[in-house]
């Protein structure tokens, strides 16, 4: 569960509030479209929430622990356990190989490299994404580079799976595999949190959070 009570949010140097007074309820087994206009602090927002940014003011409640008491180097490593995420880029990093990108995680984890390769495989496998394991993020599609996210993002199997615009570079069937992959993982008891513009994504949410 990710609770957010009475959350302000301002960047720094900025003049005003990007959040302000946002309270939010993200349950296990949901699946959340967080909507509003751009500019409004969507990704904000699924960025607090997903403890990459501290907020201002306000509470941030991940699984019980009231994340604001915890020092930059446990808030990093509940990250690297808890979470998965999903850019709208796919932000893989172009200099390693496919593989590698989707097993970088488990480094952070501490996970054993082989168990961690082997998963990673098989997620690629169930998305359809078949590739040498040497190859690079170059030799891929956006289609297929959103996949690999997708795989990067569930090899821990993640409470909590949260996704910024994940469909917005995408053809038809692309999104496709990306919103049932999304909903499965609901489906399944993961917190999924989505920020969209997308009228199919929004379709495939149990509830929308606009802002
Ligand atoms: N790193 C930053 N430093 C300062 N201001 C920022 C930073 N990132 C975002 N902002 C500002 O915060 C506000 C909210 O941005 P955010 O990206 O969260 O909105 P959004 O609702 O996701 O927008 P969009 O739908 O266009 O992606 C914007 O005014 C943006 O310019």
């Amino acid at each position: 569960m990710l609770r957010i009570t009475d959350l302000r949010f301002v960047y720094p140097r900025a003049k005003s509030a990007t959040l302000e007074a946002v309270n939010a309820v993200f349950e296990p087994g949901r699946m959340t479209a967080i909507t509003g206009p751009s500019g409004r602090g969507k990704s904000t927002l699924l960025y607090v929430a997903g403890i990459m940014l501290r907020p201002t003011a306000g509470q941030v409640i991940v699984d019980d622990v009231d994340t604001g008491l915890l020092s930059d180097a446990s808030r990093a490593r509940m990250r690297a356990k808890a979470f998965g995420f999903v850019f709208q880029d796919a932000a893989l990093d172009s200099t390693r190989t496919v593989l590698d990108n989707v097993t970088e995680s488990a480094l952070y984890r501490g996970d054993a490299l082989p168990g961690a390769r082997r998963r990673a495989t098989e997620l690629l496998e169930m998305f359809g994404v078949e590739l040498r394991s040497s190859a690079k993020p170059h030799q891929v599609s956006g289609g297929q580079a959103q996949r690999i996210a997708l795989c990067r993002a569930l090899l821990a199997d993640p409470h909590h799976l949260l996704a910024d615009e994940p469909t917005g570079n995408l053809d038809a069937a692309s999104a496709a595999v990306v919103i049932n992959a999304l909903r499965a993982r609901a489906n399944a008891g993961t917190t999924v949190v989505v920020v969209t513009h997308d009228p199919n994504v929004i379709a495939a949410c149990d509830r929308e959070f606009e802002l």
